[in-house]
């Protein structure tokens, strides 16, 4: 190629990029529908002269979470070029030293890796629904979404390195992190995509305060539950476990499910069924859950209305106007988590006798898990975890009160946590038992 000619390239692809920094700066004024056709146009001349390879790495692929995109983004995070001005930054909590900066919306920023210079641009587009309608002609949804979208660019003749080198380096990179469980996620459910935070709750098995035996039992079945997928795949079922934690608030369910997590290294999502519209959102989120995660409903009997299980005389419309139990069982089943493997779903409920009988049914919920109020059990491990104490002159006594008596471990917890001196705290938990067992008797 002479030089003339590759100088008018330059020119040319040097203009097609203005143009597109200048489509950016345009779209609050022109309407839509002419800004995609001149950026059409403007595409075109770009992608023509450019010597540029342009990869679009989605959020989701379909329904499920695109593996790439979430690798990218946590690489991505440690290596912001101290040019890109504008980030995300937050902190979880007070103890931890760094804090998570991100990019934000909009922003370029350039990594260096052997010798070669990639750009990434993380911008998200909102996709109106309105026009999306089901192959029966059915309006599906109505609201927006935002697609967030990565954009790695760099010179065409490094298409090969970018494949076989860059891009594998970085998906290693995260699998490396989430196996040393630096990064466990939860996500919740917003309208019908994940949101990923980073999980810091602390409760492991060792913290939660329950039954030594039933705690024994919960760790046996999920570990052999990890090691059995010869197993689950010779007798032709789905690599799941259903676990159904019941019992009074404040008695650890939640921590349960998170001690679950930590020692599993699972990432946790929390379905909020009430946010669900329809059970058509409830499958793309089910089918958008990866592998190795808990699925969580809480308080599965305030979240679906157990008589809309019924079947409904037009099926399809049903499927558009609510979630279902049925719904939600069919997922139970396998039907549609046999498409991921190794998963975990758990129920909580304050009320197990409100659940459908279908729900309870045996061989749905793998495991029945109740717990209770604060058993002398659990209340030597807290005084252990709290206070690092094993045994004490008041154990006894205050042992034989929490057999008389109903008080949550959170309770217990509390009034523990009171003060650091151990006999203080103990002291005072004595007090607060002796007065709730006087005033039930008064009110006898
Ligand atoms: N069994 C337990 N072991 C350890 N900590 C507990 C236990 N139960 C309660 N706690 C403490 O009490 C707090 C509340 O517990 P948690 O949220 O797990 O209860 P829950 O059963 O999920 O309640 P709810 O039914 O209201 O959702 C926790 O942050 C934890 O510190
Ligand atoms: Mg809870």
């Amino acid at each position: 190629m002479g030089s003339s000619t590759k100088e008018i390239l330059t020119i040319a692809a040097s203009l097609a990029a203005s143009a597109m920094l200048f489509h950016t700066v345009i779209k609050d004024f022109i309407p839509s529908k002419i800004r995609n056709y001149i950026f059409k146009g403007i595409r075109y001349l770009h992608d023509h002269f450019s010597s540029e390879l342009t990869l679009l790495i989605d959020e989701t692929d379909g329904y499920s979470p695109n593996i790439v995109y979430q690798a990218a983004m946590s690489y991505l995070n440690s290596k912001i070029s101290p040019s890109v001005k504008r980030l995300r930054v937050s902190k979880l909590g007070i103890d931890d030293i760094k804090f998570n900066v991100s990019l934000d919306r909009g922003q370029e920023t350039i990594d260096v890796f052997e010798e070669i210079q990639f750009r990434w641009h993380f911008f998200s587009t909102q996709m109106s629904e309105n026009s999306r309608r089901s192959n029966k002609g059915n309006l599906q949804i109505e609201e927006d979404t935002e697609l967030r979208c990565l954009e790695l660019t760099c010179n065409i003749k490094h298409k090969d390195k970018v494949f076989d080198i860059y891009l594998p380096f970085i998906l290693d990179r995260w699998t490396a992190l989430k196996n040393k469980g630096r990064t466990l996620n939860l996500f919740i459910n917003e309208r019908k995509i994940w949101s990923p935070v980073k999980l810091h709750h602390p409760a492991t098995f060792e913290t939660i305060a329950m039954d030594m035996e039933l705690k024994r039992t919960v760790m046996e079945d999920l570990t052999k539950f990890v090691q059995s997928k010869d197993y689950y795949k010779s007798i032709g079922k789905a690599w799941k476990r259903g676990y159904l934690l019941y019992g009074p608030p404040g008695t650890g369910k939640s921590s349960l499910v998170a001690a679950m997590a930590n020692f599993l290294k699972y990432d946790i999502y929390d379905l909020e069924l009430t946010e669900v519209k329809n059970n058509i959102s409830l499958r793309g989120l089910l089918l958008g859950t990866s592998s190795r995660s808990i699925i969580v409903v809480e308080d599965i009997d305030c979240s679906i209305t157990m008589d809309k299980r019924d079947i409904p005389t037009k099926e399809s419309d049903d499927e558009n106007k609510t979630v279902t139990l049925s719904g939600l069982l069919n997922f139970v089943d396998g039907l549609w988590s046999s498409c991921g493997e190794e998963k975990i779903i758990v129920f909580t409920t304050n009320y197990k006798e409100r659940l459908d009988p279908a729900l309870l049914r045996p061989g749905r919920m793998d495991m029945h898990i109740y717990m209770g109020y604060c058993s002398p059990c659990a209340f030597r491990t807290f005084a252990l975890n709290y206070h690092n104490v094993d045994d004490h002159p008041l154990f006894e006594e205050i042992e034989a009160l929490l057999k008389d008596t109903e008080v949550t471990p959170a309770t217990v917890a509390e009034e523990l946590m009171r003060s650091v001196d151990a006999n203080v705290a103990l002291q005072g938990l004595l007090q607060f038992l002796q007065c709730k067992i006087s005033d039930a008797n008064e009110t006898k």
